[in-house]
């Protein structure tokens, strides 16, 4: 059974892990922490900047976990991916054999690539540095890829890959379902233009740093490493085999229908049916009756919660999306073990306006209040659901253009009952609000709108803006004096 003096263990080196271990080790000097992490780097936010009442920006480096334990005495990292969880013992066990009792646990374990089949050399993922070194090589000497996926990393890949023609297959009507509605898509497709990428376009953003030194790769066994973040692919030369810039063709309303190697290709009706295709080392053919030849496919399909090494002999409620399910103090269904980031799930009726999305901010977010929970518990104290999980907000970057989500951004879970104002000026920005009985639940902010703000509070204070009308997107107005 668990002591007082037993230490607080935290698994996992990625946002959430790194900044629930540094929350803890502040907040407890004389207590010791053990974060256990598979991936010799860690993550550290640093810069971190409060942009306005939910919106935040940091930067986030990957370093040596010396680093880390250089900062807090109390914190040691230790290299090893964890094996085993006895949560009556309240103990976990690595590879390497050792074992650690706790007093209380935080899983933040992140997850995997959701990859369309797992064991086809052809199909790649996404995830932490190995990944994206692999993507990276396989790319250089392509000349043809096909992209499957409508969310952020295919959003990603196909505007920044050069030399290369992607054929990018999505199940919707419209590109980036996960972020945007249709009319964002229409705005943003131009950019896709070969003559239209224009990266040279300053757009300030959080910055993603990695080790430099070459120190190791992320993950030990190329699956456990840390995900991504923002601007992962800068530096990173995204370029395929051909000399021309690239051309992307979009296949919509489409899932795989089946993966063919070369050899199968050729004995299968499809090549009998489609003989132009051209000599590839795999084959694609989508439910809408095309068929590709092409040097790989990128799966960029959504993750998975990373939580098989927990779960044997334990009894963790799990979401429908494989997550650990955590109540509003970031507890799972076992005594003293929450998680945070993307290995949990969230099962608490959440705010009107904010929704759970597996991203980097959320993250971090988890990770904090987390160890303030956990704290609280120690110390008999109470604590508060946290402001941050009061309204969504998201500030990132697509097609170079710089993008803010609040709230019910896409009127998830509004039904019919919402009406949307739309500002567009074609190649310099997309404004979208979603108001329902004449208030404002979310905001789409494409461009250097300037407005994240007051949209904010906008949503926040819920005022009335009925008699407002289509007066709150004129550009003429400097919005900012109106509700002041
Ligand atoms: C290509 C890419 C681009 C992205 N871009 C953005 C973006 O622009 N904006 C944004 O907000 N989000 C972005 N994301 C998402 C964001 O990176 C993640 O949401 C966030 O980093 C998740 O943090 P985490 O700490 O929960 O998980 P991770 O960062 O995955 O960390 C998990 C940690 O757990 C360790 N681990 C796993 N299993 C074990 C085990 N059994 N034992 C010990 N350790 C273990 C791993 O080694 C790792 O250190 C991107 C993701 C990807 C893949
Ligand atoms: N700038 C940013 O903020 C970025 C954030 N990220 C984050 O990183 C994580 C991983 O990114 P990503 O992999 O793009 O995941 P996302 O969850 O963003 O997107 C996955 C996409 O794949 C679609 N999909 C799922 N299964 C299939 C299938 N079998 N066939 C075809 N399409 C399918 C989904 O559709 P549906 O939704 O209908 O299931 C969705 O469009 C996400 O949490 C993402 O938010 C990544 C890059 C950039």
């Amino acid at each position: 059974m668990a002591s007082d003096r037993d230490p607080f263990v935290i698994v996992g080196g990625g946002i959430a892990g790194v900044t629930c271990a540094e929350q803890l080790a502040s907040q407890f000097p004389s207590e010791e922490v053990y974060l256990l992490t598979a991936s010799p780097l860690v993550k550290t936010v640093t810069n971190f900047k409060q942009v306005s009442k939910t919106l935040e920006e940091f930067n986030v480096e990957e370093q040596p976990s010396s680093v880390l334990e250089g900062k807090y005495p109390n914190l040691k990292v230790i290299q090893s991916t964890v094996k085993l969880l006895q949560v009556k013992q309240h103990l976990v066990q690595t590879e390497n054999g050792q074992t650690f009792h706790y007093k209380k646990l935080c899983l933040c374990s992140g997850a995997r690539p959701k990859l369309l089949t797992q064991d086809n050399p052809h199909v790649l993922g996404i995830r932490d540095t190995d990944s994206a070194q692999e993507f990276q090589k396989r790319l250089s000497k392509a000349k043809r890829i096909v992209v499957v996926g409508n969310g952020g990393i295919a959003l990603e890949l196909v505007y920044e890959i050069e030399g290369c023609e992607v054929i990018w297959a999505i199940k919707d009507k419209a590109i980036g379902n996960t972020f945007f509605d249709a009319g964002a898509a229409q705005f943003l497709i131009p950019s896709l233009e070969p003559d239209k990428k224009d990266r040279s376009l300053p757009c300030k953003r959080a910055r993603y740093t990695t080790d430099k030194t070459g120190a190791g790769q992320s993950g030990v066994s190329g699956e456990l490493g840390s995900a991504l973040g923002p601007d992962w692919h800068e530096g990173v030369e995204l370029r395929g085999a051909e000399k021309s810039s690239s051309r992307t063709h979009m296949e919509y309303e489409c899932e795989v229908e089946k993966i063919y190697t070369q050899q199968d290709f050729f004995m299968s009706d499809l090549n009998k049916e489609n003989s132009k295709l051209g000599m590839w080392p795999v084959y694609v053919q989508l439910t809408n009756g095309m068929a590709y030849g092409c040097d790989f496919i990128v799966s960029a399909t959504g993750v998975v919660p990373n939580t098989d090494p927990f779960l044997c002999g334990n009894n963790f409620e799990l979401a429908a999306d494989h997550g650990l399910k955590v109540d509003d103090h970031m507890r799972t269904s076992e005594q003293d073990v929450y998680a945070a980031g993307e290995v949990c799930t969230i099962g608490w009726e959440p705010s009107p306006l904010w929704q759970q999305m597996r991203l980097w901010t959320q993250a971090r977010q988890m990770g904090w209040y987390a160890a303030r929970c956990m704290a609280a518990e120690v110390l008999e104290e109470s604590i508060d659901l946290d402001f941050c999980f009061e309204l969504f907000s998201h500030i990132t970057k697509f097609f170079n253009y710089k993008v803010v989500l609040l709230g019910k951004f896409n009127a998830q879970g509004l039904g019919q009952d919402h009406e949307l104002l739309v500002r567009c000026t074609k190649g310099r920005e997309y404004v979208k609000v979603v108001l329902s009985g004449g208030r404002m639940l979310g905001a789409v902010l494409i461009g250097d709108s300037d407005l994240e703000e007051t949209f904010e509070n906008l949503i926040l204070n819920q005022m009335d803006l009925s008699r407002y009308g289509e007066e709150l997107l004129n550009p003429n107005i400097d919005i900012e004096d109106y509700f002041d």
